[in-house]
């Protein structure tokens, strides 16, 4: 029996450790079994009930203080990160041999875990391993998406983690309740965005050429992926929050008797629903 995992990734307060505990209370009310595993060394405190912490493997305080280590915070979490691949018994020991279970991985927001440190990729081979099917949920801020320019760094942080892990990922624009009717209706076309309409809007702002050619290939190279598209995520909206789980659920193929459907029947189903929800948020 597979097990099933999402790895919650995204730049330091993109909302991951909301995320975590709003899609617990979530799957409470459904009568659904999830549990949350914190990943980050340097946590203060969480809003979820945790069925393991890396704080009791490791505490990036700790490092810090280490005289003979002398690790600034990041560098501290580095290290804490690297002692955690190297202990990934401790990880299999507090997860235990649960079939069929389902657990959100609140990870560090250092953007470097998912560019070229290897300790995420380790991670997922593990879990892999394990029987679980891994899903990546990469969360970027809808705050800093009201721009074209704003938008692609996002996007290149999503991509680079997608490429480097090799797994499923959704990608998810958060903190949607905090945007004004206006916001919400222009970042409507970055969920599931036209680069080269994109193109167009950012390189008008460049007044160097070669900054406008390398613009336009990173937009041609995004566009050639395909595959970068984002959720709205609104912790204050059900249907939302919804919407996401199902992407995720579908991805991992979770539920033994999900019946199998053709991925574009799937993709339109969504992308209806999506549209619903915008088309709500326009009536309200
Ligand atoms: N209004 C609103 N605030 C949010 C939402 N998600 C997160 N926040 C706020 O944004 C801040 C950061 O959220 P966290 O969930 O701690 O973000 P994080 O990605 O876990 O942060 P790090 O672990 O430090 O990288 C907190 O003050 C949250 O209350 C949201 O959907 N809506
Ligand atoms: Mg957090």
């Amino acid at each position: 029996m597979p097990r099933y995992a999402q790895l919650v990734m995204g730049p330091a307060g993109s909302g991951k450790s909301t995320y975590c505990s709003t899609m617990v209370q979530h799957c409470e009310a459904l009568g659904r079994a999830v549990q949350v595993v914190n990943l980050d060394p340097a946590a203060e405190l969480f809003s979820y009930p945790v069925m393991a912490d890396i704080r009791e493997l490791i505490e990036v305080d700790d490092v810090m203080e280490d005289e003979s280590l002398r690790f600034g915070p990041n560098g501290g979490l580095v290290f804490c990160m690297e002692y955690f691949a190297n202990n990934f018994n401790w990880l299999e020991e507090s997860l235990g041999h649960v079939e069929d279970d389902y657990i959100l991985f609140d990870c560090p927001g250092q953007i470097e875990l998912y560019t070229h440190l290897p300790v995420m990729k380790q991670l997922v081979e593990q879990l892999q391993q394990w029987e679980f099917r891994v899903c990546g949920v990469f969360l970027v801020d809808s705050q800093f998406m009201v721009e074209s320019f704003k938008f692609i760094s996002g996007i290149l942080a999503a991509l680079s983690a997608m490429i480097s892990l090799e797994i499923p990922q959704i990608n998810i624009m958060t903190k949607m309740d905090l945007l004004s009717k206006k916001a919400k209706k222009e970042i409507e076309k970055y969920l599931d965005p036209d680069m080269y309409s994109m193109i167009e809007d950012s390189t008008n702002i460049l007044k160097s050429k070669r900054f406008k050619k390398l613009t336009k290939s990173i937009c041609g190279l995004i566009d050639d992926y395909g595959m970068v598209r984002f959720l709205p995520f609104d912790r204050s909206d059900e249907e939302s929050i919804n919407i996401v789980l199902q992407h995720i659920d579908f991805t991992i193929q979770y539920g033994e008797d999900l019946e199998f459907k053709e991925p574009k029947e799937y993709e339109e189903d969504k992308s209806a629903l999506v549209d619903e929800y915008f088309q709500d948020r326009v009536d309200e």
